[in-house]
């Protein structure tokens, strides 16, 4: 049985509290798959990190292989082979993502310096905590002995609630629509896209036959949700957003199916007009722990516009965070 080092950021908060369970039970990593786990989150936390921690011990899972906790991002997050950096500051009802930014980008350029030293080359990162795409930005900058490509933003639940919108309209299961895409930011200026979708087989636009809809309410349900869920638990999503990055991770470490892609946050090559550098969710195939992203998709006036428009905005983020 292989053993994979996996480290959680933040570990103590509402994510942390569904996906180390998820993590434990092999949902991430296959049942054959027995895992170190490694805990960070800050001197604060410390008693609340502790009693997490007395509590996966306690739940004897089978694959846990060794655990161990602590607030020193050098001791904890050394020679791990997967991060998941769920640490930050949380938005809160009425707060815009922007607001987070400065905030966030310290916690991130501390966490990048000490993954420099302790990291490896192979150490697979995705950054969840927001805001998610410009966080693993400042990150990689400040991780240069890690590769960029090991750098990923989580937009897989925007994919996931793209998912279950078009299967819910059409009376399907979500397991049955391939192939929705995110471009752009883990926002509300995100471009949920269904042109090259399936739905049972068959294109999506023609299943819903809608068109109104999924140029309107669809988009613009997808790009509110994390509000709307704020706006009703007074807390950001939390066991929706574990799930997505137990998704998010399967797919790039053990690889996705034939012929389906995911949606991630990486730091792009310049594919689709998309500037190079910015960390921009596009539709991707993981092989060999490695993304690609999906090239040759034709892009209508539409698309283009709402796809610059995501792009827009990640550039004043990133301009904002390393003018600071
Ligand atoms: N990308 C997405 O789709 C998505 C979805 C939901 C939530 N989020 C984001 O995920 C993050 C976590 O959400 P949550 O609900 O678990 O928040 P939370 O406030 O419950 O937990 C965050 C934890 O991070 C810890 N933390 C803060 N600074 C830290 C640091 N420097 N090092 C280590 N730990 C640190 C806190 O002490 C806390 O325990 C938030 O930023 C949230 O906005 C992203
Ligand atoms: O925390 C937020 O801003 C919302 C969260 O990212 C989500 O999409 O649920």
């Amino acid at each position: 049985m292989s053993v994979v080092k996996v480290g959680v950021t933040g570990a103590a908060g509402q994510i942390g509290y569904s996906i180390l369970p998820m993590i434990c039970s092999g949902q991430m990593l296959g049942a054959d798959t027995k895992i170190d786990l490694a805990l960070l989150d800050i001197p604060q936390c410390e008693d609340a990190l502790r009693g997490v921690a007395m509590e996966i011990s306690d739940s004897a899972f089978p694959l846990l292989n060794s655990l161990k906790y602590g607030s020193d991002p050098r001791e904890i997050l050394r020679d791990l082979d997967v991060i998941i950096f769920l640490g930050g500051f949380p938005r809160k009802a009425g707060m815009e993502r922007k607001e987070l930014l400065q905030r966030n980008m310290n916690i991130f350029k501390e966490q990048g310096a000490a993954l420099n030293e302790v990291g490896k080359p192979t150490t697979l990162c995705l950054v969840v905590a927001n805001p998610a795409n410009t966080n693993c930005l400042v990150l990689s900058h400040h991780a240069p002995n890690i590769p960029k490509k090991n750098f990923t933003a989580m937009t897989r639940l925007d994919h996931n609630r793209a998912s279950f919108q078009i299967a819910n309209k059409v009376g399907a299961l979500t397991i049955d629509v391939k192939n929705v895409a995110i471009w752009g930011n883990h926002s509300s200026t995100q471009y949920p896209d269904v042109n090259h979708g399936t739905v049972r087989g068959g294109a999506i636009r023609p299943a819903v036959n809608d068109d109104e809809w999924l140029n309107g309410e669809f988009i613009s349900c997808v790009q509110k949700r994390g509000a709307a869920i704020i706006a009703a638990r007074k807390l950001s999503s939390a066991m929706s957003a574990a799930k997505a990055a137990v998704d998010h991770v399967r797919d790039w470490f053990l690889g996705t199916k034939e012929g389906e892609w995911v949606s991630m946050g990486v730091i792009s090559d310049g594919s689709y007009g998309i500037d190079a550098g910015l960390c921009y969710s596009f539709p991707c195939t993981c092989v060999n722990k490695e993304w690609h992203i999906v090239q040759g998709l034709d892009i209508n006036e539409f698309s283009r516009d709402k796809m610059n428009l995501t792009k827009q905005e990640l550039t004043e983020e990133r301009d904002e965070a390393f003018s600071a």
